[in-house]
C-alpha cells in the first residue's frame, strides 16, 4: 500500500467506522462478522477476499483469532469492552497507545488502565450511556503519556449486541480511539485560511462599498434574481427604488447576457421635479462566479438643464450675431463709398452697396476672392495680398490711389484706408475704405492752378509795391501784427546800419515802440515828430513819424510807417527865428524881438501889479572909435559890450540892441532903483575893463538911462522915460546912469526884490 492509500484509509476510517458502527451494532447479531463486515469497507479489496476465505476454513472461534488479528492490522486504536468496561479485545495499535502489554489490558476495566494516566479516558458514565443505546463520538485534546506530544484524537464508541459468549450473546462496547491530530491542524489551517480568506472577502466587499460610496450617482450590484447585492450611499439616499418594468427586466437579461445598456431616462422624482438620468448597466461576475448586473443612475438634470441654457444662449448668440452683422451691413451701406471687410487671403465677408457698385457686383451673391474684384495684373495681386498680411499684422494702411478707365479715359482718384479687425465671429480682419476724392482732387488741381496764379499775381503786386515805396525818398517800413519788419523801402534800408535781409523780421527795440504798434493795430494811428541827438557826432536828427493800421496782400493786418526826415527843415527854421530874433552883430535880441517881448511883459507885470523897469545904453562917443580903427573894431566893441550886458543882466532879464551904438534892457520884476544898481554894475564894468580889440585894448564908457513901468504905461512911453534918463546921462558928462524917479516910491517890495538880485 502506498504511503497516500495509507493516508487517505486512516483520514477516511473514523468517519466510516462511525458510520458502520451505526449500522452494524443495531442490524447484525454476529459480531465478529458485523466486525469485519465493518471494516471491510475499510480493507482493500484483496484483504477482505482473503478474509473471507480464511473466515470460510474455520470456526467460529477462529473468527476470534482472526479479528484480533484483523484488527491488528488497523493502525487506530481499537477496543472491545463489555458491560463492566472490561477490555474483551484490543489492538496493537490500543496498547501501543497505552504503552501496556495486550495481556494486562485484556480484563481490565477503564479506569484502571486509566488509573494515573494523564490523559483522560472514556468515563465509565460514557460507557453506561453507550450501553443505553447513546452513541459517542466527540473529539479529545490531550498530551500523549509517553512522548509529550500534542495531539487532538477522535473518540467514537457504540454499542454492539450478539457477541456470543458461552452460548449468550452479549452486549459488548466497541470503540475506536482514533489520531487526528494531522486532521485537526489541517482543519484548524483550513479554518484559519476560510476565516482570513473570509475576511479578506468581507475586507474587499467593505473596500468596494467605500469606493462605491465615493461615487456621487446611485450605483447598484444586482443578481440574477433581481435582487439589489450592493448599493452604494447615493443610491441609498434616494430610498426605496421602484420596481422594474417589464421592458426593465427585458433589458436586464440582455445585459446578463452580455449585453450593455446606456440610455436616458427622464423622470420625475418624489417633489414633482423633472430628473433626466443617464442609465448604465453592465454585467460581470462576481466573487462566487455569479453573473451580476452592475448599474448606475447618474443624474443629469443639472448637466442637461446647463446644456438647454447654453442652447439657448448659443441660439441667441446666434441670433445676436445675425442682427449685428445686418446692422453693420445696414450701417456700411448708409457709407456713400465703398467699404468692405476682407478676411486672410483676400476673401471678401462683407461689402456695402457702393462697393458692389463700384466693382459692379452683385452685394447678396459675392463672397470669398473674386477674381472679377481683384486686380487683374498678378502682380498687383500678389501686392495687395501682401499688403492685407501687413494689415492683419497690424500696419495701418493709409494711401492715395489714382487709376484711368480704359474704357472712358475717366480718372479715378481714391484715399484708401485699411485697418486690422475683429470680425463678428471672431477672426481677424480688414476694414477697407476706400473715400473717392476724385471731385476734390480735379478741384485742388484747378485750384493748385488758380493759387498758383494768384501767387504770380501776389509776387508782382509785392513787388510793385516794394518798387513804389522805394521811390518814395522817405524810410517806409511795414511791420506784422507781432512786429516784425517785414517790407522796408529803400530809403529805410539807406539809413539803417543793416542790410535788408537784416532788417526783415526784426522787432522794435523800444518797449515804447510795442506798445504803441498794438495800438495801431487796434485802430489808432501815430503822427509825431521826434527830435534825437546822436551821442556819437551830436548830430541832431529831427523827423516826423507816421504809422497807420493797413490790410496786407494776404488779408492781415499791418502797421505802415513812414519817417520823414525834417531836419533841415527844422535848422533852417531855427535859423530864421534867429534871424527874426536876435541882432546879427551881437547876437542878444533886435529890436523887433524885444519889442514884442516887452510888450508881453508889461501886460504880465500890469495884469500882476509886478515891478517892470527898462534900461538903455549908448555907447560914449563911438564914432570916435569907427573913424579911428575902423567899423570893425567898431563892431569888435558892440560884440563887447553886448557879452558884457548878458554877463551883468539877470537870466530873466532880456538885453537887446535897439540900434546902432544904443542897447536896451528889459528887467521884469524890477524897481528903477534895482534897475540902477544893474546900469551901475555894466557901466562899471565897461569903464574899468577895457574891451581887447584887433587893434589893442580900448577903453569904452556907456551913458544908461532907466524907468519903471508905472500905471498906464505904454512900451513906447515906458522907453521914452528912459530914453530921456539916458539923455540926462548924456548931457550930464556921459559914463554915468540916469533913472527915472518921478513919483517912484522907494519904500516898495519891488525895489527890494530887484535889490537882492
Ligand atoms: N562900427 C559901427 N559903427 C556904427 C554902427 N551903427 C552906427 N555907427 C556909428 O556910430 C556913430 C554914432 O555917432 P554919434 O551919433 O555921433 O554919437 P557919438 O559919436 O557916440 O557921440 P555921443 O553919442 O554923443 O557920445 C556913427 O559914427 C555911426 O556911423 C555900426 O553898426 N557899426
Amino acid at each position: 500500500m502506498r504511503k497516500e492509500q495509507r493516508d487517505c484509509l486512516v483520514l477516511a476510517l473514523p468517519a466510516l467506522l462511525v458510520a458502520t458502527l451505526g449500522i452494524g451494532l443495531g442490524a447484525s447479531t454476529s459480531a465478529p462478522w458485523l466486525l469485519l463486515t465493518a471494516l471491510s469497507a475499510f480493507m482493500p479489496p484483496a484483504l477482505i477476499l482473503r478474509c473471507k476465505r480464511q473466515a470460510l476454513r474455520r470456526d467460529a472461534n477462529a473468527h476470534l483469532v482472526f479479528t484480533d488479528a484483523l484488527i491488528n492490522v488497523i493502525p487506530h486504536p481499537i477496543h472491545v469492552k463489555d458491560a463492566d468496561s472490561r477490555y474483551l479485545i484490543a489492538n496493537r495499535a490500543f496498547c501501543d497507545e497505552r504503552g501496556l502489554p495486550h495481556a494486562e489490558i485484556i480484563g481490565r476495566s477503564t479506569q484502571e488502565i486509566a488509573a494515573g494516566a494523564p490523559h483522560s479516558e472514556v468515563s465509565r458514565a460514557d460507557d453506561l450511556a453507550t450501553l443505553a443505546g447513546e452513541r459517542i463520538s466527540r473529539e479529545q485534546h490531550d498530551t500523549h503519556p509517553r512522548h509529550g506530544g500534542e495531539r487532538h484524537r477522535q473518540i467514537v464508541q457504540g454499542a454492539c449486541r450478539g457477541m456470543p459468549e458461552r452460548g449468550q450473546e452479549r452486549t459488548v462496547i466497541v470503540g475506536l480511539d482514533f489520531d487526528i491530530s494531522r486532521w485537526s491542524i489541517a482543519r484548524e489551517d483550513l479554518q484559519i485560511s476560510l476565516q482570513q480568506q473570509r475576511l479578506r472577502h468581507e475586507s474587499t466587499q467593505a473596500f468596494v462599498q467605500r469606493v462605491l460610496d465615493l461615487i456621487p450617482h446611485p450605483v447598484y450590484v444586482q443578481d440574477a434574481e433581481g435582487r439589489h447585492v450592493i448599493v452604494n450611499r447615493a443610491m441609498t439616499a434616494e430610498g426605496e427604488l421602484p420596481a422594474n418594468s417589464a421592458h426593465e427586466d427585458t433589458e436586464d437579461a440582455f445585459v446578463l447576457a452580455g449585453s450593455t445598456v446606456l440610455r436616458e431616462a427622464h423622470e420625475h422624482d418624489h417633489a414633482g421635479q423633472r430628473q433626466v438620468r443617464i442609465i448604465s448597466k453592465g454585467s460581470c461576475t462576481d466573487a462566487v462566479g455569479q453573473r451580476v448586473i452592475v448599474g448606475t443612475r447618474v443624474d443629469v438634470s443639472a448637466l442637461r438643464a446647463v446644456e438647454r441654457h447654453l442652447q439657448e444662449s448659443l441660439a441667441s448668440e446666434v441670433a445676436l450675431r445675425e442682427r449685428t452683422e445686418a446692422f453693420i451691413q445696414r450701417l456700411i451701406d448708409v457709407i456713400p463709398d465703398p467699404v468692405f471687410i476682407k478676411k486672410a487671403g483676400g476673401v471678401y465677408a462683407m461689402i456695402n452697396d457702393a462697393f458692389a457698385k463700384y466693382r459692379n457686383v452683385d452685394k447678396q451673391t459675392f463672397k470669398g476672392f473674386d477674381t472679377s474684384v481683384a486686380p487683374r495684373d498678378p502682380n498687383q495681386q500678389q501686392s495687395t495680398l501682401s499688403e492685407d498680411e501687413q494689415v492683419l499684422a497690424g500696419t495701418d494702411i493709409d494711401k492715395e490711389d489714382h487709376t484711368v478707365r480704359q474704357a472712358t479715359g475717366e480718372e479715378v482718384f481714391r484715399k484708401i484706408s485699411k485697418r486690422r479687425s475683429v470680425f463678428v465671429d471672431g477672426d481677424p480682419v480688414i476694414v477697407g475704405v476706400e473715400h473717392h476724392i476724385t471731385r476734390w482732387k480735379i478741384a485742388e488741381r484747378e485750384l493748385k492752378a488758380v493759387l498758383e496764379r494768384e501767387m504770380a499775381q501776389r509776387l508782382r503786386t509785392e513787388r510793385f509795391v516794394q518798387d513804389l515805396i522805394d521811390v518814395i525818398p522817405d524810410p517806409v517800413y511795414v511791420r506784422s501784427a507781432s512786429g516784425n519788419i517785414i517790407i522796408v523801402n529803400d530809403a529805410y534800408v539807406a539809413r539803417s546800419s543793416n542790410s535788408r535781409e537784416a532788417l526783415i523780421g526784426r522787432l522794435p527795440s523800444s518797449e515804447l515802440s510795442r506798445d504803441e504798434d498794438q495800438q495801431i493795430i487796434a485802430g489808432a494811428e501815430v503822427l509825431k515828430e521826434e527830435h534825437k541827438t546822436k551821442p556819437s557826432t551830436g548830430e541832431e536828427i529831427f523827423r516826423i513819424v507816421c504809422k497807420r493800421r493797413c490790410v496786407n496782400v494776404d488779408g492781415s493786418p499791418v502797421i505802415v510807417g513812414i519817417h520823414h526826415y525834417i531836419t533841415e527843415w527844422r535848422l533852417a527854421e531855427r535859423e530864421l527865428k534867429r534871424f527874426a530874433e536876435e541882432d546879427m552883430l551881437t547876437g542878444i535880441a533886435n529890436r523887433r524881438h524885444f519889442t514884442v517881448e516887452a510888450r508881453r511883459a508889461l501886460e504880465l507885470a500890469a495884469r500882476h501889479g509886478e515891478d517892470l523897469s527898462v534900461l538903455m545904453f549908448d555907447l560914449d562917443y563911438f564914432k570916435h572909435i569907427n573913424d579911428h580903427y575902423g567899423h570893425n573894431v567898431g563892431d569888435e566893441v558892440l560884440r563887447e559890450m553886448a557879452r558884457r550886458m548878458q554877463t551883468c543882466f539877470r537870466t530873466f532879464d532880456l538885453p537887446g540892441r535897439w540900434g546902432g551904438e544904443e542897447f536896451i534892457a528889459l528887467l521884469p520884476r524890477t524897481s528903477a532903483l534895482a534897475a540902477r544898481q544893474l546900469a551901475e554894475r555894466l557901466r562899471t564894468y565897461l569903464a574899468d575893463a577895457p574891451v581887447i580889440t584887433a587893434c589893442g585894448e580900448l577903453h569904452v564908457s556907456l551913458s544908461g538911462g532907466g524907468a519903471q513901468f508905472r500905471a498906464g504905461d505904454s512900451l513906447e512911453s515906458l522907453i521914452a522915460r528912459a530914453d530921456a534918463a539916458l539923455y540926462r546921462a548924456k548931457h550930464g558928462g556921459r559914463n554915468r546912469v540916469e533913472i527915472d524917479l518921478a513919483e517912484q516910491d522907494s519904500a516898495s517890495p519891488a525895489l527890494a526884490v530887484a535889490a537882492s538880485g
